[in-house]
């Protein structure tokens, strides 16, 4: 596994791929097994397989989130190295924001509402880096979690909007045993949280259920929210809403999904079905 450390030492291994195809995994680092889905997806799509790891702080929209934001080098290199990535690339700041940069990418559209809206700026910063990143390596598909889902549809919707020619693939959420969405961040998570934090998978899936079912859409969201938030949990937004557009629908489909994102102490939690 090749690794880079700037642009000059990255641009010099993506020219050793020629005209093969490449797939690229965008992440933040502190990785686990989520990430590793998306390695696996990605090495099935394509003959070489990319991936960044960079703390975007222009998609953080609350300082503590991000000098706190976990970091673990040498156990990610290890573990991208046990999957057989082939490239990574930990681009400086400079590498990805050069001086004087000083254009965004606005999406509307499914970026407007729910973590949009708790987090002003957050898809702007994902958008631009996310930019930043197909301009510099050209991959030909690219892997994002379901986890993020909204972040996702934005993805699709940016590409789709500037002609991007990359396909870009969804990987399905991978949990704990108990259900819980692997993220980076859950091990801020004490220890009485973490059993805790087990019920909004639970809680999800049985709303997931009922709308399945053809229960009335505002009582199953208001049973879930009342649950969760008597058993401690600060819930953001918990919501039915089109898979594609992020809109709030008022009857259940197939093309239909339910969102969440709750906070448990510190650390706020997401997750969709
Ligand atoms: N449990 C998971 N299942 C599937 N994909 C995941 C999972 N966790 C993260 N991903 C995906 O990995 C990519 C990189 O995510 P990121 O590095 O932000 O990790 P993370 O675990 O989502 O961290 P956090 O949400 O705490 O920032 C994103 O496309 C994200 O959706
Ligand atoms: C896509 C991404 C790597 C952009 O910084 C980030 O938002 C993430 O890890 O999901
Ligand atoms: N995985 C989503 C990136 C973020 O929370 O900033």
């Amino acid at each position: 596994m090749i690794i880079a450390r700037n642009l000059q030492e990255f641009l010099q291994a993506r020219a050793s791929f020629k005209d093969y195809s490449v797939a690229l995994v965008p992440t933040m680092g502190a990785l686990h097994d989520g990430h590793m889905a998306l390695v696996k997806r990605a090495k099935e799509l394509a003959h070489y397989c990319i991936v960044t790891i960079f703390v975007n702080q222009l998609q953080f929209d609350q300082k503590e989130d991000f000098s706190r934001y976990p970091k673990t080098e040498e156990h990610d290199i290890k573990l991208l190295e046990q999957h057989q990535v082939d490239l990574v690339w930990l681009p400086r700041v400079g590498d990805i924001y050069p001086k004087g940069f000083a254009t965004q990418i606005v999406v509307d559209g499914p970026s407007l509402l729910w973590e949009g809206e708790k987090r002003p700026g957050h898809f702007s910063g994902v958008a631009t880096v996310v930019y930043r990143l197909f301009s510099l390596i050209k991959p030909h598909v690219a892997c994002f979690g379901e986890k993020d889902w909204q972040q996702l549809q934005v993805i699709r919707r940016m590409v789709e909007d500037l002609n991007i020619p990359i396909s870009i693939f969804g990987v399905p959420i991978v949990r704990e045993v108990d259900g819980l969405a692997k993220s980076s961040r859950n091990r801020f998570l004490s220890q009485e949280e973490q059993q805790k934090s087990a019920l909004l998978y639970q809680v999800l899936n049985k709303s997931y259920q009922r709308l399945q079912n053809g229960e009335v859409i505002s009582q199953v969201l208001e049973s879930a929210v009342d649950e969760l938030s008597q058993k401690g949990f600060e819930v953001d937004y918990f919501n039915a809403v089109d898979g594609k557009s992020l809109c709030k629908i008022s009857e259940w489909s197939s093309n239909s999904r339910l969102i969440t994102a709750a906070k448990l102490g510190s650390v706020r939690l997401l997750d969709n079905m």
